[in-house]
């Protein structure tokens, strides 16, 4: 190994086909180009906070207004395998599911290595381990006596690496953690571009909760440092952003301007999008949002954030993906899956009338109602020359909607984030809860929630003041839910006391926690 790389991570059979000398040496590099940027960046981002807290507003960036105004630039155009991308697929690149996501029938599949994966050591350098097989198109698996193997026609892979918060705690360069990023994306990128170029597609990538166009730009700058060093041409790696921050929101054309030689798309990220416009506006007693449940993509500033970046996207000639409903295909009660996947078409219907060129599906079961809303509504593979009516404000953006803030919300807010945090913890990122796919971004507007309706002295619908006690009081009610629900035993193995702990000292902090997952990962996973 090259000096000054360290491994802290166990080395199971196979890592070391992922872990190579070349292609630590290729993160390493990575890292020394670009960490003072991304460290620099994160202490931007404290400071941008502290801005809001103190009660400065937030709006478009006057120093970018050239780049705005400007008309005549354009993204470079997709490749043939991102032109028609209606429907795609998410999930966690555990085995089995990279081959039936792949299997799916959906244009693509977008392989998490963030939000639906628990970033344990194992489960990163095995999902490195599965893509890299899956790139190559040779990934299979015997699993309970089936066997599982791809189909002739599978999905057009794109990976998505963890965000800029999080470091990867068992690789260090001179005693220096990497970024979880570079790690994931270096791996990634070193191991498969050549076989995926050799199979018709590309490294494509999914780029999750930037905060400021610097970001993007430092993305971009790794892309091109990545190209060189692999010998690949300008734009070969192509990138879709997710807009899931409320200053993403503000910065969506900058972001796209300056990932323009690599970047095809922008996707509305919905849930993280929630949480973010909790977080900035944490301070904001007039901005508290009522319960998670009501904040649907109907409601004005949601819709408004979804036709911006349409508009945005469609102007620079970029395609404008949609989100991810929660509902999810419900097991063993036709009625119930029947509303499960009424709500999902009505979502995709939504989606492809606003002109949304494709969109994000949880399960394999709801490819085909996304298909059929889709081949519907946009009968050509893209709907680039659609662009919304009008533009979007500040407060069009900002302004939060009426609705109910209730003690089943409050309850449901604490049920969920236990159950998810306890999964999480035993190394499981995407989890059905109540029939809904949870991840660690909702399981974010779960805890943010209750910690701003706590400091805003929230009193709720029935009556109820939001205060530790009545927190403390649910937890202690939710942890025996849990207990009755799962048994005994599971209950005890099963991380309900660590995860309710965890939930709890974040809800209860003095100050919030940027994100639940930096100080659960240092506590439960860095060691
Ligand atoms: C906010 C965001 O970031 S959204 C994006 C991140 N979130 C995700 O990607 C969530 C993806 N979805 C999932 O992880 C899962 O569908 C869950 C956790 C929601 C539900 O999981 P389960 O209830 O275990 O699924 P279920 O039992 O119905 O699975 C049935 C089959 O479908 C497969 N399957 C389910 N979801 C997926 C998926 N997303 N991709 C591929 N295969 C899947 C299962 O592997 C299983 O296969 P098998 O029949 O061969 O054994
Ligand atoms: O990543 C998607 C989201 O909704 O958050
Ligand atoms: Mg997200």
């Amino acid at each position: 190994m090259a000096t000054g790389i360290e491994i802290t991570g166990a080395l199971r059979p196979g890592y070391e086909t992922i872990l190579t000398d070349a292609a630590l040496a290729f993160v390493a590099q990575l890292h020394h180009m670009y960490e003072p940027t991304r460290r620099s960046l994160l202490g931007a981002r404290e400071q941008h906070q502290a801005w809001w807290n103190a009660g400065h507003g937030i709006d478009f960036a006057g120093e970018m207004s050239s780049v705005r105004d400007d008309p005549f630039w354009q993204v470079r155009p997709a490749p043939h395998d991102l032109t028609d991308r209606r429907v795609e697929i998410t999930g966690p690149c555990d085995r089995k599911m990279v081959i039936n996501a792949l299997n799916s029938g959906a244009q693509c599949f977008m392989a998490c290595l963030e939000d639906a994966s628990a970033p344990t050591w194992d489960v990163m350098v095995q999902g490195q381990v599965n893509l890299r097989d899956a790139a190559a198109g040779t990934i299979s698996l015997e699993d309970k006596g089936k066997s599982y193997t791809l189909n002739p026609k599978t999905a057009t892979l794109i990976a998505r690496p963890r965000g800029w918060h999080l470091d990867e705690a068992h690789m260090l360069v001179d005693g220096e953690r990497v970024s979880g990023a570079i790690f994931d994306f270096g791996l990634y990128v070193f191991h498969n571009a050549r076989a995926l170029l050799a199979r018709g597609s590309g490294p494509y990538f999914y780029l999750p909760k930037l905060e400021h166009y610097l970001e993007a730009r430092l993305w971009n700058n790794i892309f091109t440092t990545a190209q060189s060093m692999l010998d690949l041409p300008l734009g070969t790696i192509r990138a879709t952003v997710l807009i899931e921050t409320l200053p993403g929101a503000f910065m969506a054309e900058e972001i796209l301007y300056e990932l323009r030689d690599h970047i095809t798309a922008l996707n509305c990220g919905r849930w993280d999008y929630i949480f973010s416009y909790i977080k900035t506006f944490q301070a904001d007693p007039d901005k508290v949002l009522p319960d998670r449940a009501a904040v649907t993509m109907t409601v004005p500033f949601m819709a408004k954030y979804a036709a911006h970046v349409v508009r945005t996207c469609h102007k620079r000639g970029a395609h404008a993906m949609g989100g991810m409903s929660a509902f999810i295909p419900v097991k063993d009660d036709e009625a119930a899956n029947e509303r499960a996947f009424a709500a999902v078409r009505a979502d995709k219907e939504r989606e492809a009338s606003l002109g949304h060129d494709g969109t994000w599906v949880a399960h394999p079961g709801l490819v085909g109602i996304a298909r059929e809303v889709f081949d519907r509504l946009m009968p050509t593979p893209n709907q680039l020359s659609v662009i919304p009516e009008g533009h979007a404000t500040a407060a069009d953006l900002t302004t939060p909607p009426d609705g109910p803030k209730t003690l089943a919300g409050l309850t449901n807010n604490i049920n969920v984030g236990i159950g998810y945090i306890a999964a999480w913890l035993r190394g499981q990122g995407a989890v059905p809860l109540h029939n809904l796919m949870e991840d660690a971004a909702t399981a974010e507007i779960s805890r943010t929630q209750l910690w701003q309706w706590r400091v805003s002295d929230v009193v709720l619908d029935g009556g109820e003041t939001v205060d530790a006690a009545l927190i403390d009081r649910v937890t202690d009610e939710q942890l025996a839910v849990w207990k009755a629900a799962v048994g005994d035993n599971f209950f005890a193995t099963g991380k309900y006391l660590e995860a309710a702990d965890v939930f709890r000292t974040l809800v209860l902090a003095d100050e919030l926690a940027p994100f639940l997952t930096l100080p659960a990962y240092e506590h439960y996973f860095a060691g």
